[in-house]
Protein backbone atom coordinates (compact mmCIF):
# COMPACT_ATOMS: atom_id res chain seq x y z
CA UNK A 1 0.00 0.00 0.00
CA UNK A 2 1.03 3.61 -1.04
CA UNK A 3 -0.20 6.32 1.50
CA UNK A 4 0.45 9.95 -0.18
CA UNK A 5 -0.58 12.69 2.50
CA UNK A 6 -0.37 16.54 1.68
CA UNK A 7 2.95 16.01 -0.42
CA UNK A 8 4.56 18.83 -2.25
CA UNK A 9 7.57 19.28 -3.98
CA UNK A 10 8.79 22.82 -4.58
CA UNK A 11 11.51 23.80 -6.92
CA UNK A 12 12.60 26.87 -5.99
CA UNK A 13 9.72 29.50 -7.23
CA UNK A 14 7.32 26.37 -8.93
CA UNK A 15 5.44 23.96 -7.32
CA UNK A 16 5.90 20.48 -9.46
CA UNK A 17 3.46 18.75 -6.46
CA UNK A 18 0.91 20.31 -4.72
CA UNK A 19 -0.80 18.91 -1.58
CA UNK A 20 -1.18 15.18 -2.83
CA UNK A 21 -3.22 12.74 -1.34
CA UNK A 22 -3.66 9.71 -2.52
CA UNK A 23 -3.98 5.58 -1.20
CA UNK A 24 -2.99 3.09 -3.73
CA UNK A 25 -3.95 -0.42 -2.53
CA UNK A 26 -2.73 -3.95 -3.35
CA UNK A 27 -4.39 -6.62 -5.57
CA UNK A 28 -5.32 -4.10 -8.25
CA UNK A 29 -3.34 -1.85 -10.71
CA UNK A 30 -3.61 1.65 -10.31
CA UNK A 31 -3.43 3.74 -13.09
CA UNK A 32 -1.36 7.13 -12.34
CA UNK A 33 -2.36 9.72 -14.97
CA UNK A 34 -1.80 13.06 -16.30
CA UNK A 35 -0.52 15.74 -18.93
CA UNK A 36 3.07 16.59 -19.97
CA UNK A 37 4.86 17.97 -16.96
CA UNK A 38 1.93 17.45 -14.25
CA UNK A 39 4.16 15.80 -11.15
CA UNK A 40 3.76 12.54 -12.07
CA UNK A 41 7.41 11.07 -12.42
CA UNK A 42 8.10 13.84 -9.09
CA UNK A 43 5.78 12.14 -7.16
CA UNK A 44 7.19 8.61 -8.11
CA UNK A 45 10.63 9.87 -7.04
CA UNK A 46 9.00 11.20 -3.87
CA UNK A 47 7.50 7.65 -3.30
CA UNK A 48 11.38 5.89 -3.73
CA UNK A 49 12.95 8.55 -1.66
CA UNK A 50 14.55 9.55 -5.07
CA UNK A 51 13.35 13.42 -3.82
CA UNK A 52 12.59 14.55 -0.41
CA UNK A 53 9.03 16.56 -0.49
CA UNK A 54 9.01 19.88 0.56
CA UNK A 55 6.28 19.07 2.67
CA UNK A 56 3.61 16.71 3.71
CA UNK A 57 5.03 12.44 3.30
CA UNK A 58 4.46 9.40 1.37
CA UNK A 59 4.96 5.64 2.69
CA UNK A 60 4.91 2.48 1.27
CA UNK A 61 3.64 -0.09 3.13
CA UNK A 62 3.53 2.51 6.71
CA UNK A 63 7.04 3.11 6.18
CA UNK A 64 9.15 5.75 3.85
CA UNK A 65 10.85 4.25 1.27
CA UNK A 66 14.67 4.95 2.99
CA UNK A 67 13.19 3.39 6.19
CA UNK A 68 12.89 -0.16 4.92
CA UNK A 69 15.92 -2.26 5.73
CA UNK A 70 15.67 -3.89 2.16
CA UNK A 71 13.68 -1.45 -0.37
CA UNK A 72 14.33 -3.51 -3.32
CA UNK A 73 12.76 -6.59 -1.82
CA UNK A 74 9.93 -3.88 -0.44
CA UNK A 75 9.55 -1.67 -3.96
CA UNK A 76 10.45 -2.42 -7.19
CA UNK A 77 10.64 0.61 -9.58
CA UNK A 78 11.45 1.47 -13.08
CA UNK A 79 11.74 5.23 -13.74
CA UNK A 80 13.99 5.31 -16.47
CA UNK A 81 14.14 1.94 -18.52
CA UNK A 82 17.74 2.96 -19.75
CA UNK A 83 19.10 2.78 -16.52
CA UNK A 84 21.83 -0.05 -17.22
CA UNK A 85 25.55 0.15 -18.29
CA UNK A 86 25.73 0.20 -22.15
CA UNK A 87 28.84 -1.85 -22.08
CA UNK A 88 27.35 -4.54 -19.47
CA UNK A 89 25.00 -7.47 -21.06
CA UNK A 90 21.31 -7.83 -19.37
CA UNK A 91 22.76 -10.71 -16.88
CA UNK A 92 25.44 -9.27 -15.91
CA UNK A 93 23.77 -5.91 -14.88
CA UNK A 94 21.07 -7.83 -12.79
CA UNK A 95 23.44 -10.07 -11.23
CA UNK A 96 25.08 -7.15 -10.08
CA UNK A 97 22.11 -5.38 -8.40
CA UNK A 98 20.96 -8.91 -7.40
CA UNK A 99 24.87 -9.49 -5.39
CA UNK A 100 24.46 -5.88 -3.92
CA UNK A 101 20.85 -6.91 -2.22
CA UNK A 102 22.42 -10.28 -1.30
CA UNK A 103 19.55 -12.12 -4.04
CA UNK A 104 19.91 -15.20 -4.70
CA UNK A 105 20.85 -16.07 -8.25
CA UNK A 106 18.44 -18.02 -9.61
CA UNK A 107 16.08 -15.37 -9.10
CA UNK A 108 17.79 -13.32 -11.99
CA UNK A 109 17.39 -16.25 -14.17
CA UNK A 110 13.88 -16.49 -12.74
CA UNK A 111 13.34 -12.89 -13.89
CA UNK A 112 15.13 -13.35 -17.55
CA UNK A 113 12.54 -15.23 -18.36
CA UNK A 114 10.07 -13.65 -17.00
CA UNK A 115 10.37 -10.37 -18.90
CA UNK A 116 10.93 -12.89 -22.42
CA UNK A 117 15.27 -11.69 -22.14
CA UNK A 118 16.43 -15.47 -22.62
CA UNK A 119 17.65 -15.08 -25.92
CA UNK A 120 19.69 -11.69 -25.87
CA UNK A 121 20.55 -12.32 -21.94
CA UNK A 122 24.23 -12.01 -23.05
CA UNK A 123 24.19 -9.00 -25.53
CA UNK A 124 25.40 -5.74 -24.54
CA UNK A 125 22.45 -3.70 -23.18
CA UNK A 126 24.12 -0.82 -25.37
CA UNK A 127 22.45 -2.28 -28.92
CA UNK A 128 19.38 -3.26 -27.12
CA UNK A 129 16.18 -1.90 -28.83
CA UNK A 130 13.86 0.36 -26.95
CA UNK A 131 11.21 -2.69 -26.33
CA UNK A 132 14.22 -5.08 -24.67
CA UNK A 133 15.46 -1.99 -22.49
CA UNK A 134 12.12 -1.77 -20.97
CA UNK A 135 11.88 -5.40 -20.71
CA UNK A 136 14.68 -5.01 -18.86
CA UNK A 137 13.65 -2.45 -17.01
CA UNK A 138 10.63 -4.73 -15.74
CA UNK A 139 13.00 -7.21 -14.96
CA UNK A 140 14.93 -4.87 -12.14
CA UNK A 141 11.72 -4.13 -10.75
CA UNK A 142 11.04 -7.37 -10.42
CA UNK A 143 14.77 -8.72 -9.07
CA UNK A 144 13.48 -8.47 -5.47
CA UNK A 145 10.06 -9.91 -5.86
CA UNK A 146 8.76 -6.72 -4.21
CA UNK A 147 5.07 -6.76 -2.75
CA UNK A 148 5.05 -2.94 -4.58
CA UNK A 149 5.90 -1.97 -7.79
CA UNK A 150 5.93 1.63 -9.17
CA UNK A 151 7.21 1.90 -12.93
CA UNK A 152 7.14 5.48 -15.02
CA UNK A 153 5.53 4.91 -18.11
CA UNK A 154 6.25 0.93 -19.29
CA UNK A 155 4.65 1.20 -22.24
CA UNK A 156 6.26 3.93 -23.69
CA UNK A 157 7.79 3.24 -27.08
CA UNK A 158 6.68 -0.47 -27.03
CA UNK A 159 5.07 -2.56 -30.11
CA UNK A 160 1.68 -3.80 -29.95
CA UNK A 161 2.97 -7.34 -28.59
CA UNK A 162 5.47 -5.56 -26.28
CA UNK A 163 2.25 -3.48 -25.00
CA UNK A 164 -0.12 -6.15 -24.52
CA UNK A 165 2.78 -8.20 -22.60
CA UNK A 166 3.23 -5.46 -19.87
CA UNK A 167 -1.06 -5.25 -19.70
CA UNK A 168 -0.84 -8.83 -19.09
CA UNK A 169 2.31 -8.74 -16.69
CA UNK A 170 0.61 -6.17 -14.80
CA UNK A 171 -2.88 -7.76 -14.34
CA UNK A 172 -1.16 -10.77 -13.20
CA UNK A 173 1.66 -8.92 -10.51
CA UNK A 174 -1.79 -6.92 -9.03
CA UNK A 175 -4.01 -10.49 -8.93
CA UNK A 176 -1.21 -11.60 -7.25
CA UNK A 177 -2.00 -9.13 -4.52
CA UNK A 178 0.46 -6.44 -5.35
CA UNK A 179 0.12 -3.04 -5.30
CA UNK A 180 1.15 -1.62 -8.77
CA UNK A 181 1.52 2.16 -9.98
CA UNK A 182 1.62 2.41 -13.40
CA UNK A 183 1.97 6.23 -14.43
CA UNK A 184 0.96 6.64 -18.22
CA UNK A 185 -0.67 9.85 -20.29
CA UNK A 186 -2.66 7.53 -22.50
CA UNK A 187 -5.63 7.34 -20.86
CA UNK A 188 -6.59 4.16 -23.15
CA UNK A 189 -3.71 2.16 -22.24
CA UNK A 190 -4.54 2.90 -18.53
CA UNK A 191 -8.17 2.04 -19.12
CA UNK A 192 -7.22 -1.67 -20.56
CA UNK A 193 -4.80 -2.15 -17.99
CA UNK A 194 -6.14 -0.59 -14.44
CA UNK A 195 -8.88 -1.16 -12.24
CA UNK A 196 -8.23 2.03 -10.45
CA UNK A 197 -6.80 5.89 -11.59
CA UNK A 198 -4.92 8.49 -9.94
CA UNK A 199 -5.22 11.71 -12.47
CA UNK A 200 -2.77 14.79 -11.42
CA UNK A 201 -2.99 18.16 -13.18
CA UNK A 202 -0.93 20.79 -12.61
CA UNK A 203 0.85 18.70 -9.33
CA UNK A 204 -2.76 18.65 -7.83
CA UNK A 205 -5.22 15.81 -7.61
CA UNK A 206 -7.77 16.41 -10.37
CA UNK A 207 -9.26 12.55 -9.68
CA UNK A 208 -9.13 9.20 -7.35
CA UNK A 209 -11.39 7.14 -9.24
CA UNK A 210 -12.22 3.66 -10.86
CA UNK A 211 -11.80 3.18 -14.49
CA UNK A 212 -15.57 1.99 -14.42
CA UNK A 213 -16.67 5.15 -12.69
CA UNK A 214 -14.64 7.40 -15.09
CA UNK A 215 -15.98 5.57 -18.33
CA UNK A 216 -19.68 5.59 -16.86
CA UNK A 217 -18.75 9.56 -16.24
CA UNK A 218 -17.64 9.73 -19.68
CA UNK A 219 -20.40 8.26 -21.58
CA UNK A 220 -23.69 9.67 -22.96
CA UNK A 221 -22.85 13.45 -23.03
CA UNK A 222 -24.21 14.51 -26.65
CA UNK A 223 -26.73 13.19 -28.64
CA UNK A 224 -26.40 12.94 -32.23
CA UNK A 225 -29.64 14.02 -34.26
CA UNK A 226 -30.12 13.34 -38.12
CA UNK A 227 -32.74 14.68 -39.80
CA UNK A 228 -34.10 16.97 -42.01
CA UNK A 229 -35.22 19.93 -40.31
CA UNK A 230 -32.00 20.22 -37.90
CA UNK A 231 -32.20 24.26 -37.89
CA UNK A 232 -35.79 24.02 -36.85
CA UNK A 233 -35.10 20.95 -33.93
CA UNK A 234 -31.62 23.04 -33.10
CA UNK A 235 -33.73 26.03 -32.32
CA UNK A 236 -36.29 24.61 -30.27
CA UNK A 237 -33.50 22.53 -28.03
CA UNK A 238 -31.67 25.70 -27.68
CA UNK A 239 -35.13 27.40 -25.99
CA UNK A 240 -35.09 24.50 -23.47
CA UNK A 241 -31.60 24.82 -22.66
CA UNK A 242 -29.92 22.61 -24.61
CA UNK A 243 -26.43 23.23 -26.30
CA UNK A 244 -26.52 22.80 -30.22
CA UNK A 245 -23.49 22.38 -31.88
CA UNK A 246 -22.76 21.18 -35.59
CA UNK A 247 -22.16 17.65 -37.01
CA UNK A 248 -20.36 15.98 -39.85
CA UNK A 249 -23.07 16.75 -42.10
CA UNK A 250 -25.81 19.91 -42.97
CA UNK A 251 -28.61 17.40 -41.84
CA UNK A 252 -26.73 16.22 -38.68
CA UNK A 253 -26.84 18.24 -35.07
CA UNK A 254 -25.00 17.48 -31.59
CA UNK A 255 -27.14 17.87 -28.48
CA UNK A 256 -26.03 18.69 -25.03
CA UNK A 257 -28.11 18.94 -22.10
CA UNK A 258 -30.92 16.63 -22.96
CA UNK A 259 -31.14 12.92 -23.57
CA UNK A 260 -32.50 11.09 -26.28
CA UNK A 261 -35.89 10.67 -25.21
CA UNK A 262 -36.57 14.57 -24.36
CA UNK A 263 -35.47 15.12 -27.98
CA UNK A 264 -37.39 12.33 -29.37
CA UNK A 265 -40.40 13.76 -27.65
CA UNK A 266 -40.25 17.40 -28.30
CA UNK A 267 -39.58 16.24 -31.97
CA UNK A 268 -42.78 14.29 -32.06
CA UNK A 269 -44.44 17.30 -30.12
CA UNK A 270 -43.63 19.48 -33.00
CA UNK A 271 -43.86 17.06 -35.87
CA UNK A 272 -39.98 16.98 -36.98
CA UNK A 273 -38.95 13.42 -38.56
CA UNK A 274 -36.47 11.82 -36.95
CA UNK A 275 -33.79 9.64 -39.05
CA UNK A 276 -31.42 9.03 -36.38
CA UNK A 277 -31.35 9.39 -32.89
CA UNK A 278 -27.87 7.96 -31.18
CA UNK A 279 -26.56 8.89 -27.52
CA UNK A 280 -22.65 9.77 -28.68
CA UNK A 281 -20.10 7.74 -26.00
CA UNK A 282 -17.30 10.42 -25.48
CA UNK A 283 -13.91 8.24 -25.27
CA UNK A 284 -12.04 7.84 -22.51
CA UNK A 285 -9.39 10.12 -23.73
CA UNK A 286 -11.68 12.84 -24.97
CA UNK A 287 -12.97 12.52 -21.49
CA UNK A 288 -9.24 12.44 -19.76
CA UNK A 289 -8.75 15.58 -22.10
CA UNK A 290 -11.73 17.63 -20.99
CA UNK A 291 -10.72 16.47 -17.50
CA UNK A 292 -7.19 18.01 -17.55
CA UNK A 293 -7.77 20.80 -19.76
CA UNK A 294 -7.04 23.27 -17.48
CA UNK A 295 -3.73 21.43 -16.32
CA UNK A 296 -2.05 21.19 -19.56
CA UNK A 297 1.35 22.56 -19.24
CA UNK A 298 1.87 23.49 -22.96
CA UNK A 299 -0.83 23.43 -25.06
CA UNK A 300 -1.85 23.65 -29.03
CA UNK A 301 -4.14 26.08 -29.90
CA UNK A 302 -7.52 25.67 -29.93
CA UNK A 303 -8.72 24.95 -33.04
CA UNK A 304 -11.39 26.81 -35.06
CA UNK A 305 -14.62 24.88 -36.39
CA UNK A 306 -14.83 25.02 -40.07
CA UNK A 307 -17.47 28.02 -40.88
CA UNK A 308 -19.82 25.02 -42.67
CA UNK A 309 -19.94 23.00 -39.52
CA UNK A 310 -21.60 25.91 -37.56
CA UNK A 311 -25.33 25.65 -37.18
CA UNK A 312 -26.32 28.82 -37.63
CA UNK A 313 -24.40 29.77 -41.01
CA UNK A 314 -26.09 26.60 -42.26
CA UNK A 315 -29.16 27.36 -44.49
CA UNK A 316 -32.38 26.53 -43.44
CA UNK A 317 -33.43 23.32 -44.84
CA UNK A 318 -36.39 23.71 -47.44
CA UNK A 319 -39.32 21.96 -45.97
CA UNK A 320 -41.02 19.92 -48.70
CA UNK A 321 -44.60 21.32 -49.30
CA UNK A 322 -47.31 18.75 -48.42
N1 LIG B 1 14.59 18.98 -10.96
C1 LIG B 1 13.66 19.86 -11.32
N2 LIG B 1 13.87 21.18 -11.22
C2 LIG B 1 12.93 22.09 -11.57
N3 LIG B 1 11.71 21.77 -12.01
C3 LIG B 1 11.42 20.48 -12.13
C4 LIG B 1 12.35 19.45 -11.80
N4 LIG B 1 11.77 18.24 -12.01
C5 LIG B 1 10.52 18.51 -12.47
N5 LIG B 1 10.31 19.84 -12.54
C6 LIG B 1 9.07 20.50 -12.97
O1 LIG B 1 8.00 19.95 -12.24
C7 LIG B 1 6.84 19.77 -13.03
C8 LIG B 1 6.40 18.32 -13.00
O2 LIG B 1 7.33 17.52 -13.74
P1 LIG B 1 7.24 15.94 -13.82
O3 LIG B 1 8.41 15.48 -14.63
O4 LIG B 1 7.07 15.39 -12.46
O5 LIG B 1 5.89 15.74 -14.65
P2 LIG B 1 5.36 14.45 -15.38
O6 LIG B 1 3.89 14.40 -15.07
O7 LIG B 1 6.17 13.26 -15.03
O8 LIG B 1 5.55 14.83 -16.89
P3 LIG B 1 5.86 13.91 -18.18
O9 LIG B 1 4.60 13.19 -18.53
O10 LIG B 1 6.20 14.96 -19.22
O11 LIG B 1 7.01 13.03 -17.85
C9 LIG B 1 7.20 20.27 -14.42
O12 LIG B 1 6.76 21.59 -14.55
C10 LIG B 1 8.71 20.20 -14.43
O13 LIG B 1 9.23 21.17 -15.31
Amino acid sequence: MIEAVGLTKRYGPSTAVEDLSFTVRPGVVTGFLGPNGAGKSTTMRMILGLDAPSAGAVTVNGRRYADHPAPLREVGAMLEARAAHGGRSAFHHLSALAATHGIPRARVEEVVDLVGLRAVAHRRVGGFSLGMGQRLGIANALLGDPATLVLDEPVNGLDPEGVLWIRTLLTSLAAEGRTVLVSSHLMSEMALTAERLIVIGRGRLIADTSVEEFTRGASGRTVRVRTPEAARLGRLLAELGARISGGDRPDVIEVAGADSERIGRLAADHGVPLCELTPQQASLEEAFMELTRDAVEYQSPPRRPRPESRPESRPEPVEEPA
